[in-house]
Formats: C-alpha cells, structure tokens, sequence
C-alpha cells in the first residue's frame, strides 16, 4: 500500500533498490521501494566525490534539498527526504511513471496544441505556487520536466532555483536556448533574481513543445545575439492564439512579459483546457 515516507531518519538498507531510471551530469537515479511501506519512489544517488568540496555543486544540492522539501504541488516532482553516508548523498523523490519529457518530446518530434496547452496550464499553475513562496526555479527546460502515471507534468530539479531576493553569484553551464535575456547580458545581476526569469523560459518551452525546437537555438553565439534581440520567428502553421501567447512571453522587458495569472486564463489555454471532455474532440464551439 502507498503510505507517504513519514520517518525523519533514512538509511540506505530501508530501500530495496531496482533499475536504473537515468543518469543527470552529477549522479543517477534508481526506482527503489522502502521495505516496511513498499512506498515505491526514486532513489536519486550523488557522489560526493563528484561535487568538488567548496564548489557551487554542493551549495546547489543542500538548496535543492532545502527549497524542494517544502514543497508540496501535484506539478512539482515531491522530495521525501535525503541522507548520506560516507560517499554519497541520497535523495528520496517522487517516482514519476512516465518519465523524462524531453525523451517524449524527442519521439513525438513535437506535442498537438492540446497537449502543449495542457502542459502549459499545468506549468503556469506550478510556477504561480513557486512564485507565491518566492521560489524562483530559473532552468524551465524539458530536460526537468517528468511526466507522471497520469501524464500530468512534473517540474523537478531545483539544483538552479533561489530563494528570491538572493545575492549569490551563479556560473552557468548547460544550453542557453532557455535563457532570457537579463540572464545572459552583463551588467546588474539583480534581474536574475526576478521571477519573471521563468516567464521568459515558459515562453521558450511553449515554443519547443509546438515547434520541437527552441526558438533561438542556433550557434551559441548566435543564440546569445538572438535572445538579446528576442529575434525568433514562429512557424505559420503554429495557431493565432498561442502565437499570440508566445509573443506575450517573449518579451525583452521583464516586466511587460504576461503574469501567470493571464497565461492561465489565455484564449489559448482556454480553449484546450476546460473540463471534461477534449475540446480538440468538440463538435461545436463553447458558448
Ligand atoms: C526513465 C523512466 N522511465 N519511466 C517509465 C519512468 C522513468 C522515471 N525516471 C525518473 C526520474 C529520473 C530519471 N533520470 N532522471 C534524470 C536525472 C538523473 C540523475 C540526476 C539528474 C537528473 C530523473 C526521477 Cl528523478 C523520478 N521519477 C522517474 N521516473
């Protein structure tokens, strides 16, 4: 029976360990099953070896392990709790039955509007409780993105996020396309620290899950010049309304980039997010 992990004190011989479920750049993942609950979950394994003492790597885990504990949102992947031994630290996280959504992204090229739209709703509902906690995630990607038994999203990762206002200098590593503009111009670092970052970024995924691609992917240097200038074109046989909503998250200025509570409410989103059954499957249009 599914019982929620409750103890404070975990040790690695509570869990029966079975397959591999993949690798990141700093660790691997493994399903495993706590013995006494048969509570099924994903043991996430780091070496601490790997996370050179004193670096940013390990400030990023105890803030991942921090900020994600506290968390609790059907679109965010839940922390149950951590513990190490001698060379390695152990995060206790949710199983997610489906996966990585980029492998799904990957094989299907790129999603139906509706599916887009409904993994967008489901993002901009996770972020707005993020953002209500002053939690900033700052690396929206498909790469962190899960998709749950339900196929609900699950944004997991928090090895970038902050608690805003936050004056710790970063150094970034990993693709650009989902930078935003503030992140990578030099000069005040204080936007970096804004949680309208994620906006820009939710634009950029909304772009790749309808397009397969992300809009400003390019050259690295081209891609940095093309995100200064929010210079993209989006394909003609993308629909008006997420054009529209596209657009309205793409925007240069931080400030004037649509707030989440707008996103949810986008004809766009309106349109392939009510209730019930599929509006694509819709004989006729809602009154
Ligand atoms: C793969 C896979 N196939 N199916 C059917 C389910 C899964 C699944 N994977 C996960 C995973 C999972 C696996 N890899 N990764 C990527 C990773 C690994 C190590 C460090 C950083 C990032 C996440 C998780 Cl956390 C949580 N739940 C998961 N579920």
């Amino acid at each position: 029976v599914d019982q929620p992990l409750v103890p404070k004190q975990f040790h690695l011989g509570m869990f029966e360990i079975g397959r591999p479920l993949g690798k990141g750049k700093f660790g691997r993942v493994y399903l495993a099953r706590e013995r006494s609950s048969n509570f099924i979950c994903a043991l996430k394994v780091l070496y601490k070896s790997e996370l050179q003492q004193g670096s940013g790597v390990e400030k990023q885990v105890r803030r991942e392990i921090e900020i994600q504990s506290n968390l609790r949102h059907p679109n965010i992947l839940k922390l149950y709790g951590h513990f190490h031994d001698s060379k390695r630290i152990f995060l206790i996280l949710e199983f997610a039955g489906k996966g990585e959504l980029y492998k799904h992204l990957r094989r299907e090229n790129r999603f139906p509007e509706w599916k887009a739209a409904q993994y967008t709703a489901q993002m901009a509902s996770a972020l707005r409780y993020l953002h209500r906690k002053h939690v900033i995630h700052r690396d929206i990607k498909p790469e962190n993105i899960l998709v749950g038994i339900h196929g609900e999203i699950k944004i997991s990762d928090f090895g970038w996020s902050v608690h805003a206002p936050n004056n710790r200098r970063q150094t970034l590593c990993g693709t650009l396309d989902y930078l935003p503009p503030e992140m990578i111009k030099s000069g005040s670092k204080d936007n970096w620290y804004n949680e309208k970052v994620d906006l820009w970024s939710l634009g950029v995924l909304i772009y790749e899950f309808l397009v397969g691609e992300a809009p400003f992917e390019d050259t690295p240097i081209m891609t940095h010049k093309r995100i200064a200038r929010a210079d993209m074109t989006i394909p003609e046989w993308v629909s008006k309304e997420a054009k529209d909503l596209i657009k309205k998250l793409l925007v240069l200025d931080p400030e004037k980039r649509l707030p989440l509570e707008e996103v949810q409410t986008h004809p766009w989103i309106i349109k392939h997010c009510v209730k019930g059954e599929r509006a694509s499957n819709r004989e006729k249009p809602l009154k």
